[in-house]
């Protein structure tokens, strides 16, 4: 703990030090006296006067130190808010660093994740003056958390991902159209707004493996790390980063070697002084909803009387759905078939086998007119190393407990999965009270989902590789979000570090060593004089 002034201890200590001292040198006065020889007049009057000045030069010193050291280090914070804008949801990030920065790179951690109260930002295309509700909470919640005198200097930025891009590929007018509300909405707030955009699948996916090497200490062996074990790991390899939303997917990593078809996949940082060659990859309509609903538009034309099993589901779950809903999304228009009725109904067989056979189909066809679509015809290095999965991949196999810790083999796997299948809806839904019933009814085909992404992207024993994040350190969440922000620290003005006062150690010692030449300064200077004073008398 540092102090304003010295401690007692000190002030005892520098007091002591000071009659000792005068008691010496009243002593070398005394046995000095008053002598005829020029040399012993001039050590008896200078003498004291010479080690006096060494004492009170040597006291400012000590003092000089004791101030440097217990000098009020109050730190200067900044804060950055970045808007998450997902196809499903939208959350507020604030972020706190402190205004010293390391090779450019500001150390940023997360204080608050504000879910915002309602769907994706993208469905308020008909509904614009909705929109100051919906973010005024969470903006409330910013001003709240961050001191008022920082609010101008506090940059605000919105990321709006793959439901956005969805929406600007079907109609690019309406999606500008919420940007632009969003903008002259957040402009009012008396931030600094930097802009709101949809940012390409690219970068999400290169934002989320900064955050999570950021996280774990890899990119900087100084850098904020609560556990030492991470830190001077410069040799560490990085993580690879996947992310599973709504309506899009990224696999991100540092490839072993780069072709000629990667190559333009690469991109490119320095962080912390070093450079760093990510292969990024996002897949436009793999994210878990807009699989489920292409799945859905998928099988619908099997049915018969406006009803059909879904493997995928819990027996006796059910759900009525309209064709509409289905067919009209840019992801599932390739399964538009004609039907003599309007709605259906979807009846849950719960059969794990089943459900992955169909969902084997919407990987092996091209079934969309983007190219980004085309799973299988992305040209992608084979992954090797460690994986951090995070967002919807954490959620559910944290959910069916089929995270790495908790599996060791394909077997255990689908045993896990069978069991949790083909248990009744009714089970399902009085076991875990409490849990979305959106989320709960599609568990079992988000599982069985998952494990055919893993599948397809090579991680054929996904437990030795993927390690399953949310929180990481509990300092930040894994998401694009603070890499988007530690990117952007490098144009965020940040004053220079004052110099770093003495740390508890050094001070000390220097005290030590202070007092040691003191004494050693006393020892010399009496042995001096009284040898001079004996030579002369
Ligand atoms: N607790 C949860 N359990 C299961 N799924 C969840 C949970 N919370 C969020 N999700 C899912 O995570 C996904 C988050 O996607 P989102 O970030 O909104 O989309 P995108 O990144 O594609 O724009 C959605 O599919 C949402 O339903
Ligand atoms: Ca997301």
């Amino acid at each position: 703990m540092r102090k304003d002034c010295l401690s007692g201890n000190q002030k005892r200590s520098a007091l002591g030090a000071g009659r000792i001292l005068f008691a010496s040198l009243a002593s070398l006065s005394f046995s000095s006296g008053y002598q005829d020889s020029r040399l012993k007049k001039f050590f008896s009057r200078n003498g004291t006067v010479i080690l006096g000045f060494i004492f009170i030069l040597s006291l400012i010193v000590l003092f000089a130190v004791g101030l440097s050291q217990n000098r009020k280090t109050s730190e200067n914070f900044k804060y950055g808010i970045v808007f998450d804008a997902g196809s499903s949801h939208t959350t507020m990030y604030i972020y706190k660093w402190s205004a010293e920065k390391v090779n450019d790179t500001g150390l940023v951690y997360e204080i608050e994740a504000c879910k915002v109260k309602g769907p994706g930002i993208s469905t308020y295309a008909t509904k614009l003056q909705e929109l100051p509700i919906y973010l005024t909470q969470c903006m409330g919640r910013a001003k709240e958390l961050i001191p008022k005198y920082k609010h101008q200097e506090t940059p605000i930025y919105l990321g709006a991902t793959a439901g956005m891009r969805l929406l600007s590929l079907e109609d690019a007018k309406l999606a500008n159209k919420i940007l632009s509300a969003v903008t002259s909405l957040l402009s009012s707030y008396p931030f600094n707004f930097r802009g709101a955009r949809i940012i390409s699948g690219s970068e999400e996916g290169a934002y989320g493996w900064i955050t999570i090497n950021y996280l774990l200490g890899i990119l900087k062996e100084k850098q904020y790390s609560k556990d030492p074990s991470l830190e001077k790991n410069e040799s560490q390899e990085t993580y690879g980063a996947l992310d599973l939303g709504g309506a899009s997917t990224q696999i991100t990593f540092v490839p072993k070697t780069v072709t000629k078809n990667t190559a333009s996949k690469l991109m490119k940082f320095r962080l912390y002084g070093k450079n760093y060659s990510v292969f990024t990859h996002s897949y436009l309509c793999y994210g878990m909803d807009q699989a489920l609903l292409r799945k859905l538009a998928k099988d619908s034309k099997n049915a018969v009387l406006e009803a059909y099993m879904e493997p995928c589901f819990h027996p006796g779950y059910e759900r009525t759905v309209d064709l509409h809903e289905i067919y009209n999304t840019t992801c599932a228009w390739t399964f538009k078939v004609w039907l003599p009725f309007n709605k259906i109904r979807i009846q849950g067989s719960g059969n794990f086998e089943k459900c992955l056979q169909s969902i084997n189909e919407l990987f092996s066809i091209s079934y969309c007119r983007y190219t980004s679509c085309a799973f299988n015809s992305v040209s992608r290095p084979s992954v090797h190393g460690k994986f951090g999965a995070f967002s919807a991949y954490y959620y559910v196999m944290e959910f069916l407990n089929l995270t790495s810790d908790k599996v060791s083999s394909r077997d255990m796997v689908n045993e896990k999965m069978r069991t949790f299948c083909s248990t009744p809806w009714e089970v399902v839904n009085t076991t875990f009270i409490g849990v979305k019933e959106k989320y709960l009814s599609e568990y079992c085909f988000a599982g069985s989902y998952i494990l055919k992404l893993l599948e397809y992207y090579n991680f054929t024993d996904y437990w030795n590789h993927i390690e399953f994040m949310d929180k990481i350190n509990n300092n930040a969440e894994a998401g694009w979000t603070l890499g988007y922000m530690l990117n952007l620290t490098n144009i965020i003005p940040a004053e220079l570090p004052p110099p770093k006062p003495f740390s508890r150690p050094t001070y000390i010692s220097l005290m030590v060593v202070f007092s040691l030449v003191l004494a050693a300064v006393f020892i010399l200077g009496s042995v001096l004089f009284h040898k001079s004073w004996y030579f002369w008398n």
